[in-house]
């Protein structure tokens, strides 16, 4: 049975006593050996509260626990260097006159000496900078520094790493694979990790579990594929990539949409917003009475599969497919839901709701 490494309880941050709370009533658990991520856009304030569990940062309120040891709560501020976690921020700090292997050996000063420069080899190897040991930080790229400060947090196994934006500065490539290498030694080693990030795709893929995040608060936790597949609200749907939105007629889980009768993932009455990904729909060709005949607009050919954009009775919908079928733009075709859609809890009328609405996104009404 799994059991919590941190317990962030309540949460809430403002810094000045008039000022809003930039960080709101944030709660979650992370549990042994996993990766939470929390994933928001630009200042809805995921730093501030990683910084809180750092301890760089006072709480406004709220408990930060680490196994059964209160790091920040009413009447209690653990240092940042008493709190016993690794800690890779934004603004790494390496020692400009350091070799790149004397930064890493500089974390290590709980092990025995004669082990030091090999568990730092180690850890520059896993980033990629096997070689880089005698520069110093001035001669480095930024993403080259970046991994040092990485390599330096994850050499000493620390049970929990804190993470924000740590792959940021990494060429596309480069990301893909140091995530895939640090994700492997975190598992391997069984340490735990939060990472704080706005890129929805690094959330997805390096997790275990993601918080999505806005304007302070956390909307949605849950698995990568839970979040993703099983948004509870617009800003999820939306933020995890595109969808389309179409406001419906629900009975039970039934809905009559501008697709025709669908099914629900769960039971709804009234008029609800609903989303369906682009991947969930498919496409046949416009002379079958498969659904409703649209016509293609445009299509991106990805390589391993295509995203159509289609117009269908006035609105327009995304369709992601593998098909090996390919449809050009006027071609005649039907759209044909493979899922269930997704109901939306509805925090704003629909009205509201379809100013979110991007144009690559539709919400079509029956
Ligand atoms: N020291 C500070 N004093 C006052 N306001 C601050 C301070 N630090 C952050 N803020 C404000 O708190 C809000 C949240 O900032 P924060 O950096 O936590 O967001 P974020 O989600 O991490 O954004 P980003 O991804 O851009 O770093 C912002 O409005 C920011 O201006």
């Amino acid at each position: 049975m799994s059991t919590e490494i941190l317990s962030v309880n309540k949460l809430s941050k403002r810094f000045t006593p008039d000022a809003p709370l930039v960080v709101r009533d944030v709660s979650f658990d992370v549990r042994d050996n996993e990766i939470f991520a929390v994933l928001g856009p630009s200042g809805c304030g995921k730093t501030t509260m990683l910084r809180c569990i750092a301890g760089f940062e006072r709480a406004s309120s709220g408990t930060v626990c680490m196994r059964d040891r209160m790091l920040e709560g009413p009447g209690v501020h653990v240092p940042p260097e008493e709190r016993g976690v690794g800690l890779v921020f934004q603004d790494y700090a390496l020692f400009p006159h350091l070799t790149v292997l004397e930064n890493v050996v500089f974390g290590l000063k709980n092990v025995p000496k004669a082990e030091r420069e090999t568990q730092a080899r180690e850890a520059l190897k896993m980033v990629g900078l096997n070689g880089f040991e005698n520069r110093t930080p001035h001669h480095l790229s930024g993403g080259q520094q970046q991994r040092v400060a990485l390599a330096r947090t994850l050499a000493p196994c620390p049970e929990l790493i804190l993470l924000d934006e740590p792959f940021s500065n990494l060429d596309a490539l480069l990301r893909e694979g140091t995530r895939q290498e640090v994700r492997g030694l975190l598992k391997e080693r069984g340490m735990s990790a939060v990472l704080v990030t706005h890129d929805q795709e690094e959330a997805l893929s390096f997790a275990d579990r993601v918080a999505v995040m806005r304007g302070g608060q956390i909307e949605q936790v849950g698995t990568p594929e839970e979040v993703y597949y099983q948004p509870r609200t617009l800003f999820v749907a939306q933020f995890l990539g595109r969808t389309n939105l179409l406001l419906s007629q629900a009975r039970g889980r039934q809905a009559q949409t501008a697709l025709g009768e669908i099914g629900l993932n769960r039971d709804a009455e009234g008029t609800v917003l609903v989303s369906l990904r682009p991947e969930h729909l498919t496409l046949e060709p416009g002379d079958t009475d498969a659904g409703p005949t649209g016509t293609v607009i445009d299509r991106a050919f990805k390589g391993h599969d295509i995203t159509y954009r289609v117009e269908c009775d006035g609105a327009e919908y995304l369709v992601h497919t593998h098909n090996r079928m390919s449809y050009q733009p006027g071609d005649h075709v039907s759209i044909r839901p493979q899922e269930s859609a997704v109901v939306l809890e509805s925090r704003s009328t629909p009205m509201d709701t379809t100013n979110g609405v991007t144009s690559e996104e539709t919400v079509a009404q029956k």
